[in-house]
């Protein structure tokens, strides 16, 4: 297993006087945010940064770090500290995977190949989205020529058509992917201002369908290849893609296609969290999809401690929406997940600086959750429990 980045080492590589002169690169999630302001252009940098609505929920989700506070313990020897945690059979580095982020080729020319790679040097799960710019195969081949067998997830978005949703499983078992994470709360595209004022749906220009263009399924709903006629292939994908319809009993059928742990994302209600754990599924994924989809929705830490009761023992519950720092991580441990989605900052880390970007904006969070749970008192992660917080 990878060794996870020390923050002293981190910090010396930083304040040490013999590279003072080589550009710092950023160290913050707000200064990569600013160089991806920067370098992208209105419409994608707006894809990225943009919520739902007037975006409160957005603002719930920091809000809801920003109530919570840490008390620190003191006098503990935390001199050797451990990062590690099981999910899923597996054993991590870090409480942290790189979260679904779709159409990342709007982003850098490398698209997901970038991030996978960066989190392949880390030994921290890449979440491929659905909706990629790049083959599911061949960001699979690329992480595997970082770190043979790199863990990673599919994360697959409900499709209207069974046999699509299928094809995209298979090819992703096939691929060495992992788990399967459903996203459940983007059956169809939230309100998203900034992009109506921009006209900006990447999708519509055909960007983000590699994983569709190159399905047998999805090809044999077409009447003419896609290569012939990429605006009908366009079509169809929104015909199949937009599933307000989907129900329990479709994920009944995805929970029987595969053989591989199902996560379920976009969980806020303890009641569905029941329901999903009865329906077979491993996990669940507690998250508003970063404020992108209801606007007035729940703040994602703040849903966080009823779904933890309502699981119980019964299975790992991560997190997502509103990770920035070292001390979110620890705080939404805290409250009983067992591992956290990363998402904007690495996005925009992608689009200012490529895979070191993205590597360097990840080992700046663990190297900042490190010290944070040093200085907190805690050698191990597996031991962050309620007592932590105020
Ligand atoms: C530009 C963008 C695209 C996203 N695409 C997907 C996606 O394809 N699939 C998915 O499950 N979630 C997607 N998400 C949601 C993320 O997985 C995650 O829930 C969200 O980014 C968490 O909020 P945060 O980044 O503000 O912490 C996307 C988020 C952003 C910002
Ligand atoms: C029409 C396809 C929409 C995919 C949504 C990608 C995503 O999850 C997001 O933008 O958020």
């Amino acid at each position: 297993m990878p060794h996870v980045p020390h923050g002293l080492a981190m910090q010396l590589q930083a304040y040490d006087p013999a590279r003072a002169a080589e550009p710092l690169p950023p160290v913050s999630p707000e200064e990569w945010e600013r160089r991806a302001r920067e370098v992208l252009a209105d419409g994608p940098f707006g894809y990225v940064a943009g919520g739902a609505g007037a975006e409160d929920t957005m603002r719930a989700n920091r809000a809801a770090f920003a109530r919570r506070s840490l008390v620190p313990r003191m006098l503990r020897d935390v001199s050797r500290r451990d990062l590690g945690v099981e999910l899923l059979g597996h054993r991590l580095p870090a409480p942290v995977v790189l979260a679904p982020i779709g159409v990342l080729g709007i982003l850098h020319a490398e698209g997901e190949l970038a991030p996978a790679r960066a989190a392949a040097a880390e030994g921290v799960p890449f979440v491929l989205s659905t909706v990629s710019s790049v083959p599911m195969e061949q960001v699979a081949a690329a992480m595997d020529g970082v770190r043979a067998g790199a863990p990673r997830w599919f994360q697959l978005y409900p499709a209207r058509s069974r046999d699509v949703m299928a094809s995209l499983v298979a090819r992703a078992e096939r691929a060495g992917y992992t788990a399967v994470v459903v996203t459940l709360d983007t059956t169809m595209l939230g309100w998203r201002e900034t992009d109506l004022r921009n006209r900006y749906l990447p999708f519509l220009q055909g960007q983000g369908l590699a994983n569709y263009l190159s399905d047998p399924a999805f090809r044999a709903l077409l009447p003419v290849p896609p290569e012939q006629d990429p605006r009908a292939a366009v079509q169809a994908f929104l015909g199949t893609y937009v599933h307000p319809g989907f129900s329990w009993d479709d994920l009944a059928f995805v929970r029987a296609s595969t053989r591989l742990p199902l996560l379920l994302k976009g969980i806020l209600h303890p009641d569905d969290a029941r329901r999903a754990l009865d329906a077979g599924v491993d996990g669940v994924i507690v998250s508003n999809h970063g404020g992108r989809q209801v606007d007035g929705a729940i703040g994602a830490l703040d849903a966080l401690p009823a779904v933890v009761e309502a699981v119980g023992t019964r299975a790992p519950v991560l997190m997502d929406s509103g990770i920035r720092r070292g001390a979110d991580v620890l705080k939404a441990l805290a409250l009983g997940a067992r591992a956290v989605g990363f998402g904007r900052p690495y996005a925009y880390a992608l689009a200012a600086a490529g895979e070191a970007g993205v590597r360097h904006a990840l080992r700046c969070l663990l190297a900042d959750l490190d010290l944070a749970l040093g200085l907190c008192g805690q050698a191990s992660v597996a031991d962050v429990d309620a007592s932590l917080l105020a």
